[in-house]
This record gives C-alpha cells, sequence and structure tokens, in this order.
C-alpha cells in the first residue's frame, strides 16, 4: 500500500485527487494539507468536504503529512510547491507536482530538491493524451523546419491565474526540441497593438479564458497553402488526478531524481 498526501485539499484539483486515491486500489490518503490560515486547517476532511466524518485533519505543517505518506501530491501554487519540493528531499519522499505557473528559478529550486533526495515527478499536464500529442508534435516541427509557423492556442476556465498553461509550455518545448532551438529564444508570448510581422522561427502562443472550460490546446503549423492543426480536449478534470496518482503510485519506488509523465508512461 502506498501512503500518500494532498496538497491544497481544499481545491478544484484537491478533491479529485481524494477521489480518486479513495478509489485507487494499493493507494491510501495519509494526510491532507491546506495553507495557512484556510478555513479548513484543523477541520475533518469529510466534514470539510459536506459529508461524514473520516477520522483525517487538515493541517498545514509540511513535515507532519510527510512523516504520515511516503509521496505527495501536489496541485497549489509555486511557493507553495518549491517549500514542498524542499521538506520531500529532506525527508527522502516522492513529490508528484501538477502545478503549473513557474519563475525559471522555481525550476532550478526543483531541481536541487530531486538532486537533494526527493523522488519528483512534475508535468504540467498529467493526462496520457497530452504527453502522446506532445510526442508527435516534436516529431512533427522536426519534419516540417521553419517553413511552417507554430502558434499554440489554449483556453482555460475564468478561475485560473497563469498563463500560457503549463501545457502549452509542454507543447512549446516539445516543438522547439523538434526544430533544435531553445523555446526562451523563440517563444512569443503575447502580442498587442503594432507588433511588426512575425519573427521568423518565433513559436507564439495565446490564451483564452472563460467559463469552466477545463482544457483545451492546439498547435498549429500554418505554412503557404496549408495549416495542419493538432489538438486536445479535456472535458473532466478527473483525467488530471488519474495521472498524479498513477505517478505516485510510480514514484513510491524510485530513486531521487526529476521525472515527467513520459517517464511514469514508460515512453521515454
Ligand atoms: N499538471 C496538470 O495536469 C494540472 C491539471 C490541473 C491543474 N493544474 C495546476 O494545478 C494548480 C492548482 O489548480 P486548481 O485548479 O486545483 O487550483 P485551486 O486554486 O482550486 O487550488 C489550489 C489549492 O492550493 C492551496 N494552496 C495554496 N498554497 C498552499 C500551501 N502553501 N499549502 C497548502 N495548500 C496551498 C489553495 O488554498 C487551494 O486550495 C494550478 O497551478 C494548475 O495550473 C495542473
Ligand atoms: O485548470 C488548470 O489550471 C489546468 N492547468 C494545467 C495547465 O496549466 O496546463 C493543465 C490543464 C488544467
Amino acid at each position: 500500500m502506498v501512503t500518500m498526501a494532498v496538497a491544497g485539499v481544499s481545491g478544484r484539483m484537491g478533491r479529485m485527487l481524494v477521489d480518486r486515491i479513495d478509489a485507487t486500489e494499493g493507494a491510501t490518503l495519509a494526510a491532507v494539507l491546506e495553507r495557512p490560515g484556510h478555513d479548513w486547517i484543523d477541520a475533518d476532511l469529510g466534514t470539510a468536504l459536506g459529508g461524514r466524518p473520516r477520522g483525517l485533519v487538515v493541517g498545514s505543517d509540511t513535515d507532519a503529512a510527510l512523516d504520515a505518506a511516503e509521496v505527495l501530491v501536489d496541485f497549489t501554487a509555486p511557493a507553495a510547491t518549491v517549500a514542498f519540493a524542499q521538506a520531500a528531499a529532506r525527508l527522502g519522499r516522492g513529490h508528484v507536482i501538477g502545478t503549473t505557473g513557474f519563475a525559471p528559478g522555481d525550476i532550478e529550486a526543483i531541481d536541487a530538491a530531486a538532486a537533494a533526495g526527493a523522488t519528483i515527478v512534475r508535468a504540467g499536464n498529467m493526462s496520457l493524451g497530452v504527453n502522446l500529442l506532445a510526442r508527435v508534435v516534436e516529431q512533427v516541427a522536426r519534419a516540417l523546419g521553419e517553413g511552417f509557423d507554430i502558434e499554440i492556442v489554449e483556453a482555460h476556465h475564468r478561475h485560473k491565474v497563469d498563463a500560457p498553461s503549463g501545457t502549452a509550455l509542454m507543447l512549446g518545448e516539445a516543438a522547439a526540441r523538434g526544430r533544435g532551438v531553445s523555446l526562451d529564444a523563440v517563444a512569443d508570448r503575447g502580442r498587442d497593438g503594432m507588433t511588426g510581422a512575425r519573427r521568423p522561427g518565433a513559436i507564439g502562443f495565446a490564451a483564452i479564458r472563460g467559463g469552466d472550460i477545463v482544457g483545451e490546446h492546439e498547435v498549429m503549423f500554418a505554412g503557404e497553402g496549408e495549416t495542419i492543426a493538432l489538438s486536445h480536449r479535456a472535458t473532466d478534470r478527473g483525467l488530471f488526478a488519474r495521472g498524479a496518482v498513477r505517478a505516485a503510485l510510480w514514484a513510491a519506488d524510485r530513486p531521487a531524481g526529476h521525472y515527467d509523465m513520459m517517464d511514469v508512461l514508460g515512453l521515454n
């Protein structure tokens, strides 16, 4: 049995993770965390969720949660995730990271935590479909070259706080790898006003926010006289929870390191 803790348990993904862990053979929910000061701190999880008490109290003490659990599953916010990774390194635990919106320094800190003893699985999207799509995007970008302009369009619900989405950046990284360039050098992340003509070789991003859209991504390769579009649409965020719990089961007996969903799915 793999013991798991969920961070950000009251959030959209936190609630999905509780249901998924409860439904997964071989996984058990051992601790749940929320941010200090949150209404749910010290409440019974079952009661906070509107059901019967289940004898699991929502806390904000990371070390206590990691004493109880082998793997922390974390869909929260960048600063919290960096601190969780450092705690996972100190205590030699697994850490599945679904959080997006990181600054470059955050990724360096997460790399350092993996080097210092945490078994980290991080992916901007935990679904099988998006990870397969990233593989296809890399191959198409490699085959087509710069005669085709790459544009990535994503759409998410009105509450999402980061843009471009973690998935869009993952797909951009895949396209850049296919072209043999660094995404940082070619990304065009926002156009407004007199932008001038498109920069040759740019990988463009556009973000739509509205309603309850779970997550939609399209990678467009626009050439002369033809356009290829590769897309993915998530219709249920339970999809991401399934991938995250699969990653947590996988991480439980892996050595420390920084892995991604391609490793979990056996696609690397
Ligand atoms: N990788 C994926 O497949 C995937 C899928 C969905 C969402 N996400 C990402 O997951 C993150 C969360 O998404 P959401 O829609 O659930 O957001 P949300 O705002 O509904 O939930 C985030 C939760 O984290 C909690 N939190 C913040 N700081 C904390 C701390 N220090 N300790 C404990 N809890 C803390 C918040 O109180 C909140 O309950 C976002 O970055 C989102 O982009 C990733
Ligand atoms: O709802 C979100 O927030 C999502 N975030 C991830 C991203 O940034 O790509 C995955 C899709 C849903």
